[in-house]
């Protein structure tokens, strides 16, 4: 099998050897392409590759019929529309770790630029001036710097202020009184942060809730001749209200790496000697972007390969050591969805996972994905995956519950699916079994024990005399092989199941004859 992959922004060719490497892999790099030539060829691709200058639209994802996976070799998604990818079941990735330190040196370089004018300084002496009077810093030491955002490169910001001798502040969702502590960082409010900083830098995402977090309203709480810095996204701060506090010296001075629209080349905030600017450069060293690219392809290739993805944005990250314990369980609670698909003809209204045991210690929501994947795929076919099946699932207005239970019912782990449709319930459960693989023990409440694989006939019917020597001599005369046949009954001459495994699936023909006699209820041709 080869895949082929497309590479539409500038990526550090050291970082994107791993990929070059591969014989199975097809690398195309093309960084030039117009947002029509990208929709054209999109369709040719199982893997996507950009920093921030490729718009991953929703008409470009749904172009990308065969696209599998998006890389972004950076941490800021806001270029990709992840609402579209999850929907089309395509996984986007990114490298959250591999430039925070690069972006965490570049605010502190922004920092100290603005604090002693250092671009305006270079300006005018290069043009031949100078103006030692002109440029009149100020100290970092014993300033305080208000940090809005204490993520990943807030963190390690804040780490590097304390080293300039500066007191910071911080406020994040996220952070506790005690965790503040731990770092050395002042705990505040949003307010208390903005009121007391001498300086004041954002490092948040780029979300609804932070877009103009820094408005008018913020500046007036400020002190008067603050600083302010963005090296995270453009909007994050409104820049008409940012403009406006900076003619009036509220704010003495802006440093921003990031613009609401970039490229900002005909930005108003350009025109002031106050705000220095770079063109968004904060990941921009060798080692951010070879540590980037290196990032992303690993994921590229880990996730064509095995399915499984160190940094993923749109599917919940599992950790490893979590992951080896539970991926044995993958298929076993993909298959349980699956059988149980064959079961009910009715509409699905909800589905109820249990799992006890062993699996009442470790993080289940990956095996939920997968049962609820085998559960639609006889709906959805290869176009459902572990991306996008609670979505599909929600979109069908099922309901999904997961729990775990203590009682394994004699088992060391069990897996119980129960659906419910307008006609009633469906259940099947199933266990790993130490050094004999996956098994299906229990159909609604009915005891078997099948490996679920296969082709299997699961037939309702009532308990009397003969059903099975007319069942076996009907489907020998239909040429059908039965290779194991087990049945249970809930009492005697009530209800019944018969559970078949066969050679081949049923044809048509013998189904319809099989429903025919009087003594079935009801047959199911499952397909694991
Ligand atoms: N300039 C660049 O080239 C460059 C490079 C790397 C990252 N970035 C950007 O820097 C930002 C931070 O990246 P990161 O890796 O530290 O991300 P992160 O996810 O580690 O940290 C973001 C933090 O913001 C916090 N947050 C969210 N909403 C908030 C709110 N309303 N108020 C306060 N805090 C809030 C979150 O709780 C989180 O702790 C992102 O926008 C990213 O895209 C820019
Ligand atoms: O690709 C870039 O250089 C921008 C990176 C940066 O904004 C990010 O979010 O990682």
């Amino acid at each position: 099998m080869s895949y082929k992959i497309l590479i539409s922004d500038p990526l550090n060719d050291d970082g994107i050897q791993p990929l070059l490497d591969r014989d199975d892999m097809l690398i195309d790099i093309q960084t030039d392409l117009t947002d029509e030539q990208l929709l054209e060829i999109i369709s040719n691709y199982d893997a996507l590759l950009v920093r921030s200058q490729t718009q991953v639209t929703r008409e470009l994802i749904e172009k990308g019929v065969n696209l599998k996976i998006i890389g972004r070799a950076g941490v800021g998604v806001d270029n990709i529309d992840l609402d579209a990818a999850t929907e089309n079941g395509i996984i986007v990735v990114n490298a959250p770790n591999a430039n925070t330190n690069s972006a965490a040196e570049h605010t502190m370089a922004m920092m100290m630029s603005l604090s002693r004018k250092i671009p305006q300084a270079y300006a005018s002496l290069k043009s031949k001036r100078w103006e030692r009077g002109k440029f009149l810093g100020t100290e970092l030491k014993g300033k305080t710097l208000g940090i809005v955002g204490l993520g990943r490169i807030g963190a390690e910001v804040a780490f590097r202020a304390k080293g300039q001798r500066m007191n910071v502040i911080a406020f994040d969702p996220f952070l506790t009184e005690e965790k503040a502590e731990q770092m050395g960082v002042q705990y505040g409010t949003f307010e208390e942060v903005i009121q007391a900083g001498d300086f004041i830098t954002v490092h948040t995402p780029l979300l609804k809730s932070t877009k103009h977090l820094i408005n008018a309203d913020a500046f007036k709480q400020m002190k008067d001749g603050v600083h302010i810095l963005n090296c995270a996204r453009g909007g994050i701060i409104d820049e008409e209200a940012l403009y406006d506090a900076v003619v009036s010296k509220k704010v003495a001075g802006a440093a921003l790496d990031v613009f609401e629209e970039e490229p900002a080349t005909d930005n108003p905030l350009l025109e002031l000697p106050e705000v220095i600017v770079t063109p968004h450069l904060g990941a921009s060293t060798v080692e951010a972007q070879e540590n980037v690219a290196v990032d992303v392809s690993h994921d590229v290739i880990q996730f064509l390969e095995e399915g499984s993805v160190q940094n993923p944005v749109n599917l919940p990250s599992v950790p490893k050591e979590i992951l080896s314990k539970i991926e044995p369980y993958f298929h076993l609670a993909e298959k349980l969805g699956r059988f149980l698909s064959y079961l009910t003809e009715d509409v699905i209204r909800g589905v109820n996972i249990s799992y006890s045991g062993d699996l009442t210690d470790v993080e289940v929501a990956p095996l939920t994905r997968n049962a609820v994947r085998g559960l639609l795929r006889r709906y959805h076919g290869i176009h459902i995956n572990d991306v996008n099946a609670l979505y599909l699932a929600e979109r069908k207005d099922i309901t999904v519950n997961e729990n775990k239970t203590m009682n394994a019912k004699g088992f060391t782990n069990l897996i119980n699916i129960e659906v419910t449709t307008d006609s009633g319930k469906h259940q099947v459960a199933g266990t790993l079994l130490n050094g004999l693989g996956a098994r299906i023990v229990k159909v609604d409440h009915y005891r078997v024990d099948v490996t679920p694989e296969g082709h299997i006939v699961f037939i309702y019917h009532n308990d009397q005399p003969g059903v099975i020597g007319k069942m076996g001599n009907l489907l020998g005369e239909h040429d059908v092989n039965i290779a194991t046949m087990q049945v249970d009954r809930a009492d005697v001459g009530g209800d019944a199941v018969m559970l078949l495994k066969v050679d081949k699936d049923m044809k048509e023909d013998t189904l319809t004859v099989l429903e025919q006699l009087e003594e079935i209820k009801a047959v199911r041709t499952i397909n694991l």
